[in-house]
């Protein structure tokens, strides 16, 4: 196609390496800071969605000293100190079920017969599990021996303590702290609104699902593949479709786009090309830069601010909502939310290529935009099964499938062809095989560091 983003000849694009490439961004959005505005929502609503404010425990979790087995609950140091026989003989005088406290009291040599998760009754922190004792008539038989003062006790606020810190601001709500926050007893929390995230492809050759093959034409994937990880990212997603290789038609769409959302992606038309004339319509929208990166794939990268529009709302509506109301803001960021502009960040049209870069570089970018702290994904290392070829001076990123191997070492193995568009070799990976810059080729039995994509693609 022809390469309508491109400033200018392809020489005008800046190389840089992948370490270059996160320093210019956070440069770029660090400024920007995250998207102010403040939801509160329920629990159910609340997957996926980034804490505004630190939530403090208002209770202890769990409650009460509890029962972390089916037993029977005795004075486990009391006992040990007068009782030198590992063998003991406990009378049962009551029963503690979960929600039905047991409150009667306790002479030495007795016992309670616990549930799990019952409240310990007073003066008992030991609990036998029912497996390690002999029941006669009211009387249990243990070997203490095997049961140590505190044992199968779960301690009060153990998990989390009241007026301590539960969850930080920042953190990515997952179903884990979803059930965190309910143990809390909270079934509302704080959350930064939603980022927006205007997305279109760009490419005369692209045909929507249910058209017509036509010759030289190509079913749309970056649009399917680019929306689904924005969403597993937690962004609205605002599905502006596709537009043909007219710069007239780019401009009318990104102005559009960068009216309505806080971030446009878009895939396609980076390249190569001698546009001026789309050069000169992007300086006119704001700052755009094209990078070349020495990375593969996703070599070429379109990053860069897009003018601020008056009616821009960066609101939750503007994502889903047939009109566009304007909303007023609790403006915390660094920039006041009428002047933002849109960041505009251009995938390459590759398909693979697009979801490489979207990994690399859109996840941590959108990330910082919405308010999250996260730690960049950890790479793990495995032993390469095969030979890769590899040319140094580029980081080049392959599809893999790590397992273990007999031994339980982790190995890692490529998924088959690795062309930037081959999307088949990046449904069948589980992790990427990341080769740094200086490195060369590698032998079958070299470690290599892999990135694991569950959670992620
Ligand atoms: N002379 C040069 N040619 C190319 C260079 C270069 O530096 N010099 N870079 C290559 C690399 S690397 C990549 S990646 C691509 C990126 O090019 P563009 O971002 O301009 O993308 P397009 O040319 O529009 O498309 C490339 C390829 O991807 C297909 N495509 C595009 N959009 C979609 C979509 N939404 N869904 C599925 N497939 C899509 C398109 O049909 C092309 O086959 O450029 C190389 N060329
Ligand atoms: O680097 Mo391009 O990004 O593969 O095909």
């Amino acid at each position: 196609m022809t390469a309508i983003f491109q400033p200018a000849a392809a020489t005008n694009a800046q190389t840089l390496t992948t370490t270059q490439v996160h320093q210019k961004l956070q440069a770029l959005l660090q400024p920007l800071g995250a998207v102010a505005d403040i939801d509160t929502v329920t629990l159910p609503d609340a997957l996926d969605r980034v804490l505004a404010a630190d939530v403090i425990c208002p209770v202890n979790v769990p409650p009460h000293d509890n029962s972390a087995m089916d037993g029977y609950a005795f004075a486990g140091s009391k006992l040990k100190s007068v009782q030198p026989n590992p063998r003991l003989t406990l009378r049962v005088v009551g029963t503690a079920l979960a929600g039905a406290p047991w409150h009667g009291h306790l002479a030495a040599g007795e016992c309670v017969k616990i549930m799990t998760g019952a409240v310990m009754p007073e003066g008992l922190d030991t609990v036998v599990p029912h497996e390690q004792v002999t029941v006669s008539d009211a009387f249990v038989e243990l070997d203490a021996s095997n049961v140590p003062a505190g044992a199968n006790r779960r301690l009060r606020g153990e998990d989390l303590q009241q007026g301590s810190v539960a969850l930080p601001a920042g953190q990515r709500l997952t179903p884990a702290a979803l059930g965190l926050l309910a143990s809390l007893g909270l079934g509302q929390v704080s959350v930064r609104r939603r980022l927006c995230v205007a997305y279109f492809s760009t490419g005369d050759e692209l045909l929507n699902p249910g058209d017509a093959p036509r010759e030289g034409a190509i079913y749309d994937s970056n649009r399917f593949s680019l929306q689904a990880l924005l969403r597993r990212m937690g962004a609205k997603v605002l599905d502006l479709g596709a537009i043909p290789d007219e710069p007239a038609a780019l401009q009318e769409r990104l102005s559009q786009a960068a009216s309505l959302a806080d971030v446009v992606l878009t895939s396609g038309g980076i390249s190569a090309g001698e546009a001026d004339h789309t050069r000169a319509m992007l300086q006119s929208m704001g700052r755009v830069e094209f990078w070349h990166i020495t990375m593969r794939p996703g070599r070429p990268l379109a990053v860069g601010l897009l003018a601020p529009v008056a009616a821009n709302p960066y609101s939750e509506s503007a994502c889903s909502a047939s009109t566009i109301s304007v909303k007023s803001s609790q403006n915390q960021s660094n920039t006041p939310s009428t002047l933002r502009p849109a960041v505009l960040l251009g995938m390459p049209g590759n398909p693979v290529a697009a979801m490489v870069s979207f990994l690399m570089f859109v996840r941590p970018a959108l990330s910082l935009l919405a308010g999250e702290r996260a730690a960049p994904v950890p790479q793990l290392q495995a032993i390469s099964s095969e030979r890769l070829r590899k040319r140094p001076g580029r980081t080049e990123y392959l599809r893999g499938v790590i397992e273990l191997n007999a031994q339980g070492q982790a190995t890692v193995r490529t998924t088959g062809p690795q062309g930037s568009g081959v999307l088949s070799s990046m449904v069948a990976a589980n992790c990427i095989i990341v080769l740094n810059d200086e490195r060369g080729d590698v032998l079958p039995g070299e470690s290599v560091n892999v990135l694991l994509l569950q959670g992620l693609i």
